[in-house]
C-alpha cells in the first residue's frame, strides 16, 4: 500500500503541508522567568480557574464531592494546589491523589512540581510500586491506586492524608472500586474518633448514612483523627452511581473546555483497523498543519508492527517528506523508555506515538494535536465458572472514546479521528464494564483479607461482582494454601503471599520456590512471564528467527526456554564485562537481541522486574538458591505452583484443560508446539480462532496428585 494513497471517508480537510518548522511547548534554553510567566498565564486560563473559591468552599462543606469536568479543564493538576493554599495541608497533613496509571502519576506530579516551582520529591512528589519519589516534606502527593491500597495495609486509616482525590474514577479498575469502599470506612471511622460528628454529607434519602452500617475496621480506639476529605474525580463520569453509593455525595460540574477538538469519523466501517491507521497516519502528516500525532492501538505486537511499517512506508515518499519520528508506549514498556514520548519534539519532525490505552487519561502529552482512533482496547476478561481469564480486543466505550479525544486540544485546538462511522459511535456502551466484573477476584480478596475484611462477600462494593466470582476466588486462594478454613492468611504462606505485589499465583510459585531449592529460576521465570513477547518474529525474517530460537529451546518446555534467554543475555554482558555504564549495556544488549531475534524491550522489562522482586523476596527472607542444572526440581516446583492450569493430551491430540474441562491447543509459538507430551502446565489462555494455550512445560501427571492433593485428591 501506498502511503499516499487516500482512503475516502476519515472526513480530513486538505490542507497544503507545512513540514517545516515545528515548535515545542518544552523549550529547554527557554528562559525559567518567561517559562513561569507562560505557565502562570497558561493555569490562570484553564476553566477550573474561575471556580476556584467554590470548590474549595464546596470541599469545606461536604466531606465527599464529585467533580465532573471536561478533559483538560484542569481537574488532576489545580484541584490539589486550590486545597493546598486553601489550607487542607495544615499540620503536616498530605493531599493525595490516586489516578488509575503510573505513567500519569509520574508525569502529572512532574508538571505540578513545576507549576509549583518546586523540585519534584519536595511539596509535591509521587509515589508507585516500586519507584518513590516523596520525601517528609511532600504534600502533594499523585500515586496508583493499588499503590493507596497498598499503603492501607500498613496504615488502615491512613491517617497522613487530609484529602484524598480519587481521579479518573469512570476507568472503574479494580483498586479504584475496593478503594471506593474502603475510603468510606475510614472517613466514618475518622468522624466516630472525634465524638461521633455527624458526616456533612446531608442527604435526607441516603441509606448510607453514618453509622447504619457496621465498619469493617475493629473500632478505633486511640487517637482523635482528622475528617477525611473525599473527591471523586472524572472527565466522563455517571455521578449519579457515585452520589448514591457515596450516601448521596454532592457533585459539582466544572464547565467548558480550553481548546476544541473536532471529531471527524469514516464514511464507512473499515475491515481492517491496521491499514486504516497507517493510510490517517500518512494522510495527517501530508495534508494537515503541524502537530504531533497520538494513535491509540491495543497492545504491544500491534505497536511494533505498525511502528516497522511506517518506516518502510516513510522511505517511500521524498525525502523531504520524510521527517516521522516514532515512539512507542505501553505498560510493560520499561518507564524510561515511556518517558521518551514526553520528550519535546526533534525540531523539523512530526512526532507519532503509538499508544496503548496507558495514554488515555490524564496525561498530556505536549505537542499532540492529532489523535488517531480505531475505537478497540485489549480487556481482561473473566469466565469464573472455568476459572479462565483471557485478554480480548473489543470496542472502547464512549466514556474511552471521549478521554481518547481529549488527549488533543490540551494546547491548542485539535483534531480526533474515530476510524469507525458515527453510527456506530452510538452503538457504543456508555462506559467501560467495571474491570471487579471481568477479571479473576484472588488477587483484590487477597488484599480484602491481608486487611482485615473478614466477610468478602458482604463488602461495600460500588458494584458486586457475581458471588461465583467471589466464591471462585476464595476456593483458589484456600487451594493455593493462602487461606486457611476459616478464611483467615495462613501463616506463613499466605502472610507471604500477601506481602508480594504480584497475582497470587505468581506469588505463591515464589514463596514454593524458596522450598524446592528453585528460588532463583522461578524469580527469572516470573519475570519473564511478566513481558509481553520474548521471541520477535519478523514476517520476512520468519526461518532465520525460528532458527535463532532454536538456540534456546528447551525440550522441557517454554519456562526452561524462557530461562535459557535471560541467563544467555546475563553471560553475554558478563563476558563484556560493561558493568560500568548502564547506557552501554543497553547497547550491546539490543545488539545481542537483534541478533537472536528476542525483543530487547521485553527482555529490559523482564530484567527490570527481575532486580524488583528478588529485592521482595530477599527483604522477606525468602532462602535464595539455584537448582543449578536439576531443572526436574524446577518443573516440580512449577506444577505445585501452577497446578489449576494443568492439561492432560486427548486421543486426537488436543488437550483438556483439567480444571474447566476445556478442550484447547498449544499455541504455535510455543516450543512444545510439536512434540507429544502427555500432561502439561501452562500460564496463559487465549482465545483467537481456538482456545490456545501459552507458557507451556511438560511435568508429570503423578506430581499432581503429589504435590497438589488439596485439588487433584478432590478432582479424583
Ligand atoms: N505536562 C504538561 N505540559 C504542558 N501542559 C500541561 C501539562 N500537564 C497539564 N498541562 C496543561 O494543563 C491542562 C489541564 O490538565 P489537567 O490534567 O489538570 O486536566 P484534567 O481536567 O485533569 O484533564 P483529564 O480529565 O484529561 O485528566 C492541560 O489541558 C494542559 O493545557
Amino acid at each position: 500500500m501506498s502511503p499516499s494513497m487516500a482512503q475516502g471517508g476519515t472526513g480530513t480537510s486538505s490542507h497544503s503541508p507545512q513540514l517545516n518548522g515545528f515548535s515545542s511547548s518544552n523549550n529547554p534554553k527557554a528562559n525559567s522567568f518567561a517559562r513561569r510567566q507562560k505557565i502562570s498565564q497558561q493555569r490562570r486560563s484553564l476553566p477550573i480557574a474561575s471556580v476556584e473559591r467554590r470548590l474549595v468552599e464546596e470541599v469545606k462543606n461536604n466531606d465527599t464531592l464529585i467533580v465532573v469536568g471536561e478533559t483538560g479543564s484542569g481537574k488532576t493538576t489545580q484541584l490539589p494546589q486550590f486545597l493546598f493554599d486553601a489550607g487542607f495541608c495544615r499540620d503536616g497533613k498530605t493531599i493525595g491523589i490516586t489516578q488509575p496509571r503510573r505513567v500519569a502519576a509520574v508525569t502529572v506530579a512532574g508538571r505540578v512540581a513545576e507549576e509549583c516551582g518546586v523540585e519534584l520529591g519536595q511539596k509535591v512528589g509521587y509515589s508507585i510500586r516500586f519507584d518513590d519519589m516523596t520525601t517528609g516534606s511532600t504534600r502533594i502527593k499523585y500515586m496508583t491506586d493499588g499503590l493507596l491500597l497498598r499503603e492501607a495495609l500498613l496504615d488502615p486509616y491512613l491517617s497522613r492524608y487530609s484529602v484524598l482525590i480519587i481521579d479518573e474514577a469512570h476507568e472503574r479498575t479494580v483498586p479504584t472500586d475496593v478503594l471506593l469502599g474502603l475510603l468510606k470506612d475510614v472517613q466514618k471511622t475518622r468522624l466516630r474518633s472525634i465524638n461521633g460528628r455527624e458526616s456533612k454529607n446531608k442527604n435526607p434519602n441516603s441509606n448510607n448514612e453514618e453509622g447504619a452500617q457496621s465498619s469493617i475496621f475493629k473500632p478505633f480506639q486511640g487517637r482523635k483523627l482528622p475528617p477525611l476529605k473525599l473527591i471523586i474525580m472524572s472527565a466522563s463520569l455517571d455521578a449519579r452511581i457515585f452520589s448514591e453509593y457515596l450516601g448521596g455525595a454532592k457533585a459539582v460540574h466544572v464547565q467548558g473546555r480550553q481548546y476544541p477538538v473536532e471529531i471527524l469519523y469514516t464514511a464507512h466501517p473499515q475491515s481492517d483497523y491496521l491499514e486504516s491507521v497507517l493510510v490517517t497516519i500518512f494522510q495527517v502528516h501530508l495534508n494537515e498543519g503541524p502537530g504531533d500525532i497520538l494513535v491509540f492501538l491495543t497492545g504491544q505486537e500491534e505497536i511494533e508492527s505498525v511502528e516497522r511499517t511506517v518506516h518502510e512506508q516513510l522511505r517511500q515518499l521524498p525525502e523531504g517528506k520524510r521527517n516521522i519520528v516514532t515512539y512507542p508506549i505501553f505498560s510493560s514498556l520499561p518507564s524510561e523508555q515511556q518517558m521518551r514520548v514526553f520528550a519535546p519534539t526533534p525540531a523539523g519532525f512530526r512526532k507519532v506515538i503509538l499508544a496503548t490505552n496507558i495514554a488515555e487519561t490524564s496525561v498530556t502529552i505536549p505537542g499532540i494535536k492529532y489523535v488517531i482512533d480505531p475505537g478497540f482496547v485489549k480487556a481482561r476478561s473473566y469466565d469464573p465458572n472455568k476459572g479462565m481469564e483471557s485478554l480480548i480486543v473489543i470496542p472502547t466505550s464512549k466514556a474511552q472514546a471521549l478521554q481518547r479525544s481529549g488527549r488533543a486540544g490540551r494546547e491548542a485546538p485539535g483534531k480526533c479521528f474515530r476510524l469507525y462511522p458515527e453510527s456506530e459511535f452510538e452503538k457504543l456502551e456508555d462506559s467501560t464494564k467495571p474491570e471487579i466484573k471481568r477479571c479473576n477476584l484472588s488477587n483484590v480478596i487477597l488484599q480484602l483479607i491481608a486487611l482485615g475484611v473478614d466477610d468478602v462477600p458482604g463488602f461495600d462494593f460500588i458494584e458486586k461482582p457475581s458471588r461465583i466470582a467471589i466464591v471462585k476466588s476464595l476456593e483458589q486462594l484456600f487451594l493455593l494454601g493462602a487461606l486457611t478454613d476459616e478464611c483467615k492468611l495462613s501463616n506463613p504462606v499466605g502472610h507471604q503471599m500477601a506481602r508480594l505485589p504480584l497475582d497470587p499465583i505468581y506469588s505463591k510459585a515464589i514463596v514454593q520456590a524458596s522450598s524446592f531449592n528453585c528460588l532463583e529460576e522461578m524469580l527469572i521465570t516470573v519475570a519473564m512471564l511478566s513481558a509481553e513477547s520474548i521471541f520477535y518474529s519478523p514476517r520476512e525474517k520468519s526461518e532465520e528467527a525460528k532458527t535463532a530460537m532454536k538456540c534456546f529451546a528447551s525440550p522441557e518446555g517454554d519456562h526452561v526456554t524462557l530461562i535459557n534467554v535471560f541467563r544467555a543475555a546475563d553471560e553475554f554482558l558478563e563476558k563484556r564485562k560493561t558493568v560500568t555504564s548502564k547506557d552501554k549495556d543497553d547497547k550491546i544488549l539490543r545488539k545481542w537481541c537483534k541478533e537472536n531475534f528476542i525483543n530487547s524491550r521485553s527482555l529490559r522489562h523482564a530484567r527490570d522486574t527481575y532486580r524488583q522482586i528478588r529485592g521482595h523476596a530477599e527483604q522477606m527472607g525468602l532462602h535464595f538458591a539455584s537448582c543449578g542444572d536439576d531443572l526436574l526440581q524446577f518443573r516440580r516446583c512449577l506444577a505445585a505452583s501452577f497446578f489449576l492450569n494443568a492439561a492432560l493430551r486427548q486421543p486426537e491430540g488436543a488437550y483438556r484443560a483439567l480444571a474447566s474441562g476445556q478442550a484447547v491447543r498449544i499455541h504455535p509459538s510455543s516450543v512444545l508446539n510439536q512434540t507429544k507430551a502427555d500432561c502439561v502446565i501452562f500460564n496463559e489462555l487465549v482465545q483467537t480462532s481456538q482456545k490456545y494455550i501459552r507458557s507451556v512445560s511438560i511435568i508429570d501427571y503423578l506430581w499432581l496428585t503429589e504435590l497438589a492433593p488439596q485439588f487433584y485428591a478432590m478432582a479424583k
